[in-house]
């Protein structure tokens, strides 16, 4: 009856996620060989914590292969097409904010909002012989946001493994989808956001696998939920 946790092992969550667990008295006994990635609760038994990428984390606990992870909601929704059945969230957690967007070069005028982009990307084929290209890791959240919420099929996905907000000056790509959480890097490259083209706003969250879970401790997972949703309402 034990419940697997996953919690991120590196990069810009993880330390806001071990304070958040410390101030909902979820404390994690962090391994005395920190090239360990298993851990405990302090006080709680039943837990088995794994340090995983915040990639990784979305993946796995949709897989099953955890019960709950901690991971932006920009990274579940990307993972998993049926991410609210799959992996439902069960707390916000309030840090790791981040806005997935539409942002174009600010030179394009007259492009403000998505409708004006569906024309230019029309207009562009005509012109250019080709497809407006967007370069994005976010391709999931890409297609459903152009082609399911806006009609747009004119277009082509350029995949990014980093620097994306760099490819339109690059001439890698005419747009970006991508994340930004002040602006500064849109604002460096000279990118402006459409003023539709938001198209998530991410946090990190407290996910779960949704499946009859027969194996798995229920009354663990609501004593976690609760003490985090406390702690993050006290917080507020
Ligand atoms: N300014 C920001 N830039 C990038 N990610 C941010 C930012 N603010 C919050 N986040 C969130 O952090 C998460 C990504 O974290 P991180 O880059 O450590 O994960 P990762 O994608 O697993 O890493 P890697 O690219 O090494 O695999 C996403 O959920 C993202 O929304
Ligand atoms: O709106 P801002 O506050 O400028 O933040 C957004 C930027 O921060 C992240 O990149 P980062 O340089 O952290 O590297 P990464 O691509 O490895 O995440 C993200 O990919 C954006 O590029």
């Amino acid at each position: 009856m034990t419940v697997r946790l996953a919690i991120p092992s590196k990069g810009r969550l993880r330390d806001e996620v071990l304070e958040r667990l410390e101030a909902a008295n979820l404390r994690v006994e962090l391994p005395e060989d920190d090239r360990s990635y298993r851990a405990r609760i302090a006080g709680l038994d039943g837990v088995e914590v794994s340090f995983l990428s915040a990639s990784e984390i979305a993946r796995e606990l949709g897989a099953g292969r955890v019960d709950l992870g901690v991971t932006g909601e920009d990274l579940l929704r990307e993972t998993w097409a049926d991410a609210e059945t799959r992996v439902p969230i069960l707390s916000r957690l309030g840090f790791g904010r981040a806005d997935v967007v539409v942002a174009v070069p600010e030179i394009w005028l007259d492009v403000e909002t998505m409708a004006d982009l569906d024309d230019v990307a029309a207009e562009f084929r005509q012109r250019h012989g080709r497809r407006l290209t967007i370069a994005t890791k976010y391709w999931r959240l890409t297609q459903q946001f152009f082609s399911g919420s806006h009609g747009i099929q004119v277009y082509r996905i350029v995949e990014s493994l980093g620097a994306t907000e760099g490819a339109p000056t690059a001439g890698s790509a005419d747009l970006i989808v991508d994340i930004t959480t002040t602006g500064a890097t849109l604002r460096a490259n000279h990118l402006k956001i459409l003023s539709d083209g938001v198209i998530l706003r991410s946090e990190a969250c407290l996910a779960v696998f949704a499946s009859e879970r027969s194996e798995v401790d229920d009354a663990l997972i609501r004593e976690i939920v609760e003490r985090l949703n406390e702690s993050v309402s006290a917080e507020a």
